[in-house]
């Protein structure tokens, strides 16, 4: 194949928060927090250009992980374009848990499909299959690739995942401290095996958390606890362990979102929480009286979107 040089195209993609306490490495939940990005084919090398979370501190060569996400796609697709420029501007904290790499991933591969000359369309399933094999896990990246909330589970063929029709009522409120934690050392701290008993727990609450999200918002405190991993990560992250005890004592449905060390609330909207005032305004008001200095309180809502190619390739006259 040859390459467009001078074509060029932009990605967005959304933050995520993953396992949503019982689900772990299954759920996950597109946040209207983004990293957007262009792409541009060149006549060789490599240009990447940052603003935003991390623009002083990654790689701008080949280790970047958006490139290597790139390189991975553009492999598969049998293309090499010339030289590349990717101009970042990043708006998801990393080593949070608000899934940066899994966007880092997606973004990279998305840019490559839409680039990619002989490729008529973004093959969503073959992109889901990529992105996981690179991040790990299938939870970030499906949420980020579908938009809302998803499901993903592995099968024979690879990653496979669906949306959830989210309850309108359902507001996420991310808290994010200043501290954080790389994933991999988090994954780290889990054990290889687990009481049949927990299993059993988690495997019954993940069902009832689908149910709660989709119908029964009400049940989200109880849907939302867990015995798989926060408690065994706790000791890495004892800031969001004491928070999440208060939070859940005080009746907020928190989970740690993905790996931590940021914590997700999952919050309601409610008619009769107070007439004549947004009810959702009254709940962060509630969690943020709960929260230590230092941390960022982010009220947000779910991205329905996903990641999205927001202009087909052009052709620059240059
Ligand atoms: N926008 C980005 N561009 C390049 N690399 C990124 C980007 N976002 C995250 N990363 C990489 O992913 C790492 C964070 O990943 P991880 O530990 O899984 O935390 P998170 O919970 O934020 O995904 C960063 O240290 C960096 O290496
Ligand atoms: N299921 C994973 C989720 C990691 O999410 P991240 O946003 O912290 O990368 C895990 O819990 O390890």
């Amino acid at each position: 194949m040859t390459s467009p040089r001078g074509a060029s195209v932009r990605v967005r993609v959304p933050a995520t928060s993953a396992n949503l306490g019982p689900a772990f490495d299954c759920a996950g939940l597109a946040l209207s927090v983004h990293d957007e990005l262009a792409f541009s084919v060149t006549d060789g090398g490599l240009v990447v250009e940052m603003t935003g979370e991390g623009a002083d501190t990654l790689p701008t060569d080949e280790s970047h992980l958006v490139v290597r996400a790139f390189r991975a796609a553009s492999a598969e697709l049998g293309w090499t374009p010339a030289g590349l420029r990717i101009v970042t501007e990043n708006g998801i904290p990393q080593g949070r848990g608000m899934g940066s790499s899994a966007a880092a991933v997606v973004a990279g591969v998305m840019g490559a499909w839409a680039l990619c000359p002989d490729v008529a369309a973004v093959d969503l399933d073959a992109v889901l299959r990529l992105v996981t094999e690179i991040e790990g896990h299938p939870d970030n990246v499906a949420a980020c690739l579908l938009g809302g909330a998803t499901l993903s589970w592995m099968a024979a063929s690879g990653a496979r995942a669906d949306r959830l029709a989210v309850s309108d009522e359902v507001l996420p409120v991310v808290l994010v401290p200043e501290a954080t934690l790389s994933t991999h050392v988090a994954r780290g701290l889990l054990p290889e095996l687990v009481p049949h008993g927990d299993a059993a727990f988690n495997a019954g609450r993940s069902g009832l958390l689908v149910h709660a999200l989709t119908a029964r918002p009400a049940l989200l405190l109880e849907a939302t606890e867990d015995r798989l991993h926060q408690a065994q990560r706790g000791a890495a992250m004892p800031g969001s362990r004491d928070l999440l005890a208060l939070l859940r004592a005080e009746g907020h449905a928190a989970v740690v979102s993905g790996a931590g060390p940021s914590l997700l609330v999952l919050t309601r909207w409610h008619p009769d929480d107070r007439p004549g005032q947004p009810a959702a305004a009254a709940r962060v008001g509630e969690i943020r009286a709960l929260v230590p200095d230092g941390w960022r309180v982010l009220p947000l809502e779910i991205d329905r979107r996903g990641a999205s190619v927001l202009d087909e390739p052009q052709v620059s006259s240059r």
